[in-house]
C-alpha cells in the first residue's frame, strides 16, 4: 500500500498528509461509538482514585482478615524493601527468586496441606499458568459457568477443547469426562465463588474427577483465610494433598499483599517451572510482597479465630439485605439492572459506606449486583451503621 492510499483509508480523522485534525482522531471515531454504547446500557467503569486518610465504612475492599494496615504486616513490608530492594529485578528463573519466595512457597503449601508451591506474579498469572500449562490439544478443559475472567483467559489462550458447565453441576461434568476423546482433562472451579459467594462441592467435584481419571483445579482466591478456619475448603474436605486435586491462590486478599501461587505436588511445580509461560516470562513478585504475605500468614496461624469474624459479619449483612448467607466473605445482592446498582452504590457512598458494584461482563449470568465483602476488621458501630444504610439504598432504588 502506497502512502497515498494509506491516506486515503484515515478518513475524516486525518488530513491527506496523515497530520491529525482538530477534534477527531483515528481513535476517537473507533472507539467513542464504543463507549457511547455503554454508557447508554450504564455500563462505563470508571476509576475513583482513593484519598489518603479517607474515612469511609469499607465493604468493598478484599482485605477480609483486615491486615493490610497491621503493624506487623506493614513493618515486615518495609524491612523486606530495605533487605531486598524495591523489585525483583528480574524474572523468577534469572534473579527473581529469593529466599523470601522460597519461604512463602513453602509455608503456605504446608498451612493449606500440599506438597509444594509455586508463587507468581498474581492470582490471575497464577491461573494463566497452570491452565495454559497443562491446556493444549490432548487436554479437554471443563470449566464451571461461573469462574473469574483469569481461568476463562486462560481457557481461551490454551489450545485446548473447552466445554462450560452449568454451574456446580457435577453431573454434567461427569457426562462431560466421560464422553470425552482427549486423554487429559482438567476441570476449573472456585472453593467460594467471587460474585455469586456461594461454594463448589468439592467433594464430589474431587470424586467424579477421580473417576475419570481427571484433575480438579480448585481457585482458592475467596477461601483462604476464609474457609477451613483459614486453611481454605480444599483442607477443610479433606482433599488436601490429593494427588488430582490441585489449588491456586491469590496474595491479595487475605493475605493483604499482591501475587499468586500454585499448590501441588512435586511434578506439578517442575512442569510449571518449565512450561507456564506467565512464571517464565514475568519479572517475579516484589520480595516485600512475599514478606507482607509472610507476615499475614502468621498472624494467621497465630490468632485462628481471626476467619469467624468475617462469617459473623457476612451473616449479619446477608440477613440485613434479606439475601441467602453467604459461604465465605462476598455478599451478593441482586439488582433490578445495572443503573440501579450505580445508584445505589453512590447512595452509599454518600452515607460513608463503599461496597462493590458488579455488572456485565463482570457477571456471568447478566445479572447486576452489589458485592458486600465481610472484612474481620469493622467494628460493632459500623457494622451497624452499614446495615443500616445499604438496605435502605437498595429500597431507594428499587
Ligand atoms: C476467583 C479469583 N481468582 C483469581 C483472581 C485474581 O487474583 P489477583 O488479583 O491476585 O490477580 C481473583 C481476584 O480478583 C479472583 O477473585
Amino acid at each position: 500500500m502506497d502512502a497515498q492510499s494509506a491516506g486515503d483509508g484515515l478518513g475524516a480523522s486525518s488530513s491527506r498528509d496523515g497530520t491529525p485534525t482538530s477534534g477527531s482522531s483515528v481513535l476517537v471515531d473507533w472507539l467513542a461509538p464504543k463507549a457511547a454504547a455503554l454508557e447508554s446500557r450504564g455500563l462505563t467503569r470508571r476509576l475513583r482514585a482513593r484519598a489518603a486518610g479517607e474515612v469511609l465504612i469499607d465493604l468493598a475492599g478484599n482485605d477480609y482478615l483486615g491486615l493490610a494496615r497491621d503493624p506487623r504486616v506493614v513493618e515486615a513490608a518495609v524491612a523486606a524493601v530495605r533487605e531486598w530492594g524495591t523489585g525483583a529485578t528480574a524474572s523468577r528463573l534469572v534473579t527473581g527468586t529469593t529466599a523470601l519466595h522460597a519461604e512463602l512457597e513453602s509455608e503456605l503449601a504446608a498451612y493449606a496441606g500440599q506438597e509444594t508451591g509455586l508463587v507468581f506474579s498474581s492470582g490471575y498469572l497464577a491461573n494463566l499458568g497452570v491452565i495454559t500449562a497443562l491446556g493444549g490439544p490432548g487436554t479437554l478443559l471443563i470449566s464451571d459457568e461461573h469462574v473469574h475472567a483469569s481461568m476463562v483467559d486462560a481457557c481461551r489462550l490454551s489450545r485446548s477443547r473447552v466445554e462450560i458447565a452449568p454451574h456446580n453441576d457435577v453431573e454434567a461434568i461427569g457426562k462431560a469426562l466421560a464422553e470425552r476423546n482427549e486423554p487429559h482433562a482438567v476441570v476449573l472451579v472456585e472453593s467460594v465463588y467471587s460474585v455469586l459467594g456461594d461454594a463448589a462441592p468439592l467433594p464430589a467435584l474431587a470424586a467424579v474427577a477421580s473417576e475419570y481419571g481427571a484433575v480438579l483445579l480448585v481457585d482458592e482466591a475467596h477461601g483462604l483465610g476464609v474457609t477451613g478456619a483459614g486453611r481454605g475448603s480444599v483442607a477443610a474436605a479433606d482433599l488436601a494433598g490429593l494427588d488430582h486435586v490441585i489449588v491456586t491462590m491469590t496474595l491479595s486478599k487475605s493475605l493483604a499483599s499482591q501475587g499468586g501461587i500454585v499448590l501441588g505436588p512435586p511434578v506439578l511445580r517442575e512442569h510449571l517451572i518449565n512450561r507456564a509461560r506467565s512464571f517464565i516470562f514475568d519479572t517475579g513478585l516484589n520480595p516485600a510482597a512475599c514478606a507482607a504475605a509472610l507476615a499475614a500468614l502468621q498472624v494467621l496461624r497465630e490468632e485462628p479465630d481471626r476467619p469467624n469474624a468475617i462469617h459473623t459479619t457476612a451473616a449479619r449483612l446477608a440477613s440485613a439485605c434479606g439475601v441467602t448467607p453467604a459461604s465465605g466473605a462476598v455478599v451478593s445482592v441482586p439488582m433490578p439492572s445495572p443503573q440501579a446498582a450505580v445508584r445505589a452504590a453512590g447512595i452509599c457512598l454518600s452515607a460513608g459506606v463503599r461496597v462493590g458494584v458488579f455488572r456485565p461482563p463482570s457477571v456471568p449470568d447478566g445479572i447486576s449486583r452489589l458485592r458486600l465483602t465481610a472484612h474481620a476488621g469493622l467494628s460493632g458501630p459500623d457494622l451497624d451503621r452499614a446495615c443500616e444504610v445499604i438496605p435502605a439504598a437498595i429500597k431507594e432504588v428499587s
